[in-house]
């Protein structure tokens, strides 16, 4: 059955812990999907992992389009959200809404997530006032990499934490169905988590959020050494890559591969007339 708002909401409430990841493709979505994690998010990480961007600011609407249409055709019960990519809700509350309306139309995404708090309450209103769901990313937001000269932990000090704190509270006012904390203490995270009624879902952000997220890449170390605190990995697909393509190259060269079983028959005696 495929999840909704309605049931995520219910799993932070009976304390069941929300699972998501990372796609951007039909054949990975599906995996995932059949894996049976609870939420795909289709992230503007894409430009990094998918494309070889250094960092998500390149990434257009077209993008997010084309590549959340190929995960929704792959997730038949992942609840899928979809990111809005920089500079395509920043400017206006009109483009916010128009964008969002563009990756759920057709992207066929379940919810669209867009980094930021109290200065982006309106956008996420209207989003939702559309009948969008809206998710919120707060902490390190990435589209920001270049106003925090880095990508750097975030709230540490009583300033940046109460900041942190009265922007979970906005997001929520607003009508975000779940909150993303990215790289912010776990202690705070926890804080956040108890005040909310919706459901966070941590990057960096301790056990105790209502779930979590990260990037297939990274748990499955297929992005090089990309290896900051958070990342765990949880099987050496990289490897099992590298090794697969060294036996493909290695039988191919010798002429093992490919053997009779991969091989067309035809009859002998139509070969002789060809001779
Ligand atoms: N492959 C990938 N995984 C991600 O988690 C991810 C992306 N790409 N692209 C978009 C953003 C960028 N993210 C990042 C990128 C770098 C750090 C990082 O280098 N963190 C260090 C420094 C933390 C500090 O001490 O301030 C770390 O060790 O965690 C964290 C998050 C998370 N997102
Ligand atoms: C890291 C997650 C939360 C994200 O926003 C992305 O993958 O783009
Ligand atoms: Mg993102």
């Amino acid at each position: 059955m495929k999840n909704t708002v309605v049931t995520l909401q219910k799993q932070k409430d009976e304390h069941d812990k929300i699972t998501m990841v990372t796609a951007y493709d039909y054949t990975t979505a599906k995996i995932m999907d059949e894996s049976g994690v609870n939420t795909i998010l289709v992230g503007d990480s894409l430009g990094m992992v998918m494309l070889g961007y250094e960092d998500t600011l390149s990434v257009t609407m077209e993008d997010m389009i084309h590549h959340t249409a190929a995960v929704t055709r792959g997730a038949k019960n992942a609840f899928v959200v979809a990111d809005m990519p920089f500079m395509s809700y920043q400017t206006s509350v009109y483009d916010a809404v128009v964008n969002a309306g563009h990756l759920m139309k057709e992207g066929r995404a379940n919810a669209v997530k867009l980094e930021g708090g109290v200065e982006f309450a309106p956008h996420i209103k209207a989003i939702a006032q559309a009948s969008i769901p809206v998710v919120a990313h707060l902490g390190l937001t990435p589209q920001s990499v270049n106003a925090f000269g880095g990508f750097k932990v975030q709230g540490k000090d009583i300033e940046a934490a109460q900041k942190l704190i009265e922007d979970a509270k906005a997001v929520e006012e607003a009508g975000a169905c779940m909150v993303v904390l990215e790289c912010v203490p776990a202690k705070l995270a926890k804080k956040i988590t108890e005040m909310l009624k919706v459901p966070t879902i941590g990057i960096g952000a301790g056990a105790d959020c209502d779930g979590q997220v990260l990037v297939y890449q990274d748990l499955l170390a297929m992005y090089g050494d990309f290896r900051p605190k958070f990342v765990k990995v949880f099987a050496n697909v990289g490897d099992a890559m590298r090794e697969g393509m060294a036996a493909y190259i290695k039988e191919t060269k010798e002429g093992t591969f490919p053997s009779a079983e991969h091989c067309f028959k035809i009859d002998d005696s139509v070969i002789e007339k060809l001779y």
